[in-house]
């Protein structure tokens, strides 16, 4: 079952996804001492960002972090989602992530070979040595794009039918940059959690068609964690075309 909460501001918006970190980064380090999440690129940084980095109640030290997909270009172009999510989160937590907990792509590579290192950087934290199928997120945050992308998963694109890998890569993506590599469907539906999370009105058409039309196979209607939790953190703005019937309350 899917939970969407949609909130009047972007403001509101960001201090409920605060809450919602907050509580599952303390229930991960309560189990296993450390809480592994993987975030979006393009509007998501900021809408996270703007309170979960002023929570003092959050064990950032705690954290892994791992990008849900990347634009394979320079850790300082304007396109890199990871300078994004450095600049709206990381700059501000510096003194409490721990140095080598921050997963970013090697830009240097091809987007084949960044797939595979990324894939290494994976193993590296969640295999540790064992055979696992795939790697369990604590949470994963995901965008989504008006034409109903997540990660750099696209509508009608073949990586939708990936089974195996961990991450691909991606050459044609229809949103520029081309090249970049992305966490598959598998990632995602393997997570103990996933939240969508967008704003604004230019959404509010696919929002509508995602929630209420599940048959149309969308890429983010293709994400539904087997034995996790989906919720979508939305603006009123967004939600404004969605039958508020489809709404649930945001408690914790
Ligand atoms: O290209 C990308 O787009 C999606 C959606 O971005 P948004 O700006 O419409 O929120 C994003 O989730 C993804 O990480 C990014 O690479």
């Amino acid at each position: 079952m899917t939970a969407v909460h949609a909130f009047s501001s972007t403001d509101q918006l960001s201090q409920a996804l605060d809450q919602y970190v907050e509580k599952l980064s303390a229930e991960a380090v309560a189990k296993h001492d450390r809480f592994t999440i993987a975030i979006s690129g393009g509007s998501l940084p900021k809408l996270l960002s703007a309170t979960l980095k002023h929570n003092p109640r959050i064990d950032f030290t705690k954290w892994q972090i791992f990008f849900v997909d990347e634009r394979c270009v320079p850790l300082d172009h304007e396109d890199s989602n990871y300078l994004e999510v450095k600049k709206q989160l990381l700059d501000a937590l510096a003194e409490q992530i721990q140095p080598g907990s921050v997963h970013a792509i090697n830009p240097s590579l091809s987007p084949e070979d960044a797939a595979e290192d990324y894939m290494d950087q994976l193993m590296h934290v969640f295999a540790a040595g064992d055979a696992v199928k795939f790697p369990v997120f604590d949470l994963i945050l995901l965008g989504m794009g008006p034409d109903g992308h997540t990660a750099s998963l696209f509508p009608g694109h073949e990586l939708l039918g990936e089974t195996i890998e961990w991450v691909s890569p991606i050459v044609d993506s229809p949103k520029p940059p081309k090249e970049r590599i992305t966490l598959t469907l598998p990632v995602l539906n393997h997570a103990h959690h996933v939240a969508f999370v967008t704003a604004g009105e230019g959404k509010q058409d696919m929002v509508k068609k995602i929630i209420e039309q599940p048959e149309l196979g969308l890429p983010c209607q293709l994400v539904h964690p087997s034995s996790g939790t989906a919720s979508w953190f939305i603006d009123t703005a967004a939600a404004g075309k969605l039958d508020p019937s489809r709404l649930s309350e945001f408690t914790q």
